[in-house]
Formats: structure tokens, sequence, C-alpha cells
């Protein structure tokens, strides 16, 4: 089994639209970002990683397996966290929310409380256990969103926008959490310090890959589309 991710020839239509046009790209590195303007594809993109979204033609392949007949396996191992934190809350409280999905996986509940604990605690809402979820602020909901999908321990990591909330001490907290997790992670974002440091960064621009390589080139090249 490979972790790389593998797109081949991804066309992906919505009615007359054309949103991706052609996507080929092995992404085997650790932390790998995508950038573009609005409506670029770039969700799109990350929605055909865990089988959200499937492609009109060519394959996406994730973990070594097809999106299109996998996609149940696929989600097992692959963490989404969604641009909107309020679309992922499903419990009335925070520890609630976070234990949520790995009380389903049936683990005893001295495990589940542990690590729970120790996630909120990485992720700054330690104080917030108890709390209402819905009455976070927006960036809080935004790191709770993050720990739901990390206390899996998923073995690849999507993030769509995880920052846009955030203030700078958070965003930069994200940034450096995201440096040290072993999992591949791939995070779309217009937050492009967060991905100075990234191993690759691709430029989407109309659907299309426009610039692939280093986040110098990448950026370098993204601004200068956006100039
Ligand atoms: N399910 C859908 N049905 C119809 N059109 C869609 C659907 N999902 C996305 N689109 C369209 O596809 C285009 C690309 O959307 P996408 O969300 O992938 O862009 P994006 O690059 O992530 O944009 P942003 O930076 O604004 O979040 C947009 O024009 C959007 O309206």
């Amino acid at each position: 089994m490979t972790d790389a991710i593998e797109f081949a020839d991804v066309h992906v239509r919505f009615g007359e639209r054309e949103v991706l046009r052609g996507i080929t790209a092995s992404l085997p590195e650790r932390r790998i970002g995508v950038v573009g303007a609005n409506g670029s594809g770039k969700s799109t993109l990350a929605r055909l990683i865990n089988g959200l979204a499937l492609p009109t033609s060519g394959s996406v392949n994730v973990l070594g397996l097809d999106t299109r007949r996998d996609a149940a396996k696929i989600r097992r191992g692959v963490g989404f966290v969604f641009t909107d934190p309020d679309a992922q809350i499903v419990m009335p409280t925070v520890a609630e929310d976070v234990a949520f999905s790995l009380r389903r996986k049936g683990l005893p509940r001295e495990e589940v409380d542990r690590r729970v604990g120790e996630t909120l605690a990485r992720y700054g809402l330690a104080g917030h256990a108890d709390h209402p979820a819905h009455h976070l602020s927006g960036g809080q909901k935004q790191l709770l969103a993050l720990c739901s999908v990390m206390v899996l321990e998923p073995r690849i990591i999507v993030m769509d926008e995880p920052t846009t909330l955030l203030d700078l001490r958070h965003s930069r907290q994200v940034g450096a959490l995201l440096r040290d997790l072993p999992q591949q992670v791939l995070v779309v974002t217009h937050d492009l310090p967060l991905l100075e440091d990234f191993d690759r960064v691709l430029v989407i621009d109309d659907g299309r890959v426009v610039a692939d390589g280093t986040p110098r080139e990448a950026i370098g090249h993204y601004r200068k589309l956006m100039a």
C-alpha cells in the first residue's frame, strides 16, 4: 500500500461547467499545499481525495485504492477538515464532539477520555472541554474541527482552508502542528505563510495545475498570476 495520492487525467464537470480539466499528479510528499484563485477548483480537488467528489473521467488513487470503488475504506484512512467548522460539530459539548468518532470505533472509555484530553490540550481547548461546542468563537470551532479529525489519527489529512478564522497566534500554532505531524497532509489555503516550509505547493488556475514545485517557486508564480 502506498501513501501517495495519485491523480490520473482527472476531469470534473458540474453540468456544463468543467471545474477540473485534466489533473495528473503523483503526490507522495508529506506536506502539500494547494493555492489558487477563488473558484479555480481547489476544494473540488481536495474533495476528490476521500471520494466526496468523484472524477467525471480519469481516476484518483489514495492509499492504493480507487476512490470510485473504495470511498468508504479510503474515508477511514483520510481525515477531512472542512472550511466551515459548524458543519462538522455533531455533539453538544467540546469533549463529547471530539470523543464522538472514537466512541463509534468502540474504544474503551478510559482510552477515549485520555485521547480526547491530550488532543484538546494540544490545540489549546483543554479549558473548554465541557463548554457547548456551538458557543465557541469561530476560531475555536475551527480548532475543535481539527481536534475531531486529529484524534482519529488518520493516515492522510486533507484540510480545506483550516486557518481562515484563526488569529495570527492560532494560525502559527496550526502551522507548527502541521510541521510536527507524522502523517501526510494536503492543505488548501489562501494563507500563504502557512505553506512557507511545505514540501510541495501546487497552483491551480481555472481547473488546471499551472505551477508545481517548492513553496518559493509556486507561490512566486501564484503572485504573478494574481498581479
Ligand atoms: N457540487 C457542485 N455543483 C455545482 N458546481 C460546483 C459544485 N462544487 C463546486 N462547484 C463549482 O466549481 C467551481 C470551483 O469550486 P471550488 O469550490 O472547487 O473552488 P475553490 O478554488 O475551492 O474556490 P474558493 O477559493 O473560493 O474556495 C466553482 O465555480 C463552484 O461554483
